[in-house]
């Protein structure tokens, strides 16, 4: 049996272990085969990326600086192409997907919230407007409060918002689209400890109640340990290690274990 094989093997058990933890029947939303980025100098970015992200659940990404996390996270909704056969969402091939589509499914939030000209309201309309939709108000309040903010919001300006309420903002703004996954990009890394636990609880609230599939990159062991079902370690643009968030202390691979101790 190749190492591949025992991982992938190890990897579904593990997965399955956590989600019928979780009380779900299982899945994957998202399976990544054999990814790779190379630079137009020849690095090596991203080398041969295998992960099942299960359905359901908050997968976090933790590891050292450089490693090529930010680089994965952005393959999964093409703000880079990946190449055809190696990134499926619910078993089909994103590059077959139009990539207007591909990012309502699987929407993202980056570390820094930038808002739209505009009051709260009109940004979070912005995305279904697209499409032909009008939230009406009932709607609006709906998405803020999943992102914890009351109606209050709703005629603000971005000017008028701390860093933390528009990052809010901005996550009722991606579920304005209704996406089915959640890619986050250190998202709580400029926000004080109550923005970030503001951040937190709707997260999770969002897995628990709306099915959703997050993954989130972080440089916060402690807050992958607060929330996230399972961990991957990227070490050099490998995922060295898959654990369940509660075992990462776990972590067998040298480097991974070095990074865990030094974080
Ligand atoms: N388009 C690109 N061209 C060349 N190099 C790139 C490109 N994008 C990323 N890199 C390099 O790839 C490596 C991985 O970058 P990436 O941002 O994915 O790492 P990261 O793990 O998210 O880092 P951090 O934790 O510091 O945000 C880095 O060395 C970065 O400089």
């Amino acid at each position: 049996m190749s190492g591949f094989n025992f991982r992938e093997e190890a990897q579904e058990h593990l997965l399955a272990a956590a989600q019928s933890e979780n009380g779900l029947d299982g899945g994957v939303k998202i399976e990544v085969r054999n990814l790779m980025k190379v630079t137009d100098k020849d690095v090596r970015i991203l080398n041969k990326v295998n992960v099942d992200i299960p359905r359901g659940m908050i997968m976090g990404v933790i590891g050292p600086s450089g490693s090529g996390k930010s680089t994965f996270l952005r393959a999964l909704n093409r703000l880079w192409e990946p190449a055809s056969g190696s990134v499926f969402l619910d078993g089909i091939d994103i590059c077959d997907l139009d990539v207007l589509s591909l990012r309502r499914k699987v929407g993202m939030l980056f570390q820094l919230p930038v808002l739209f000209e505009g009051t709260v309201a009109d940004n979070i309309r912005y995305g279904p407007q697209l499409r032909g939709k009008n939230l009406s108000d009932d709607e609006v309040y709906k998405l803020l409060a999943e992102a914890d903010l009351d109606s209050s919001f709703c005629n603000k300006s971005g000017g008028e918002l701390s860093i933390g309420q528009a990052q809010r903002v901005a996550l009722a703004r991606t579920l304005a689209n209704d996406p089915e996954v959640l890619l986050l990009d250190e998202p709580t890394s400029a926000l004080d400890p109550i923005s970030t636990q503001n951040i937190e609880d709707a997260l999770v609230r969002l897995k628990k109640d709306g099915d959703m599939s997050i993954v989130i990159v972080s440089h916060s062991i402690k807050q992958i340990q607060r929330i996230a079902d399972v961990v991957c370690l990227v070490v050099d643009g490998e995922i060295v290690e898959i654990l369940e968030a509660r075992h990462l202390s776990e972590a067998k691979h040298p480097l991974a274990k070095t990074f865990l101790e030094l974080s």
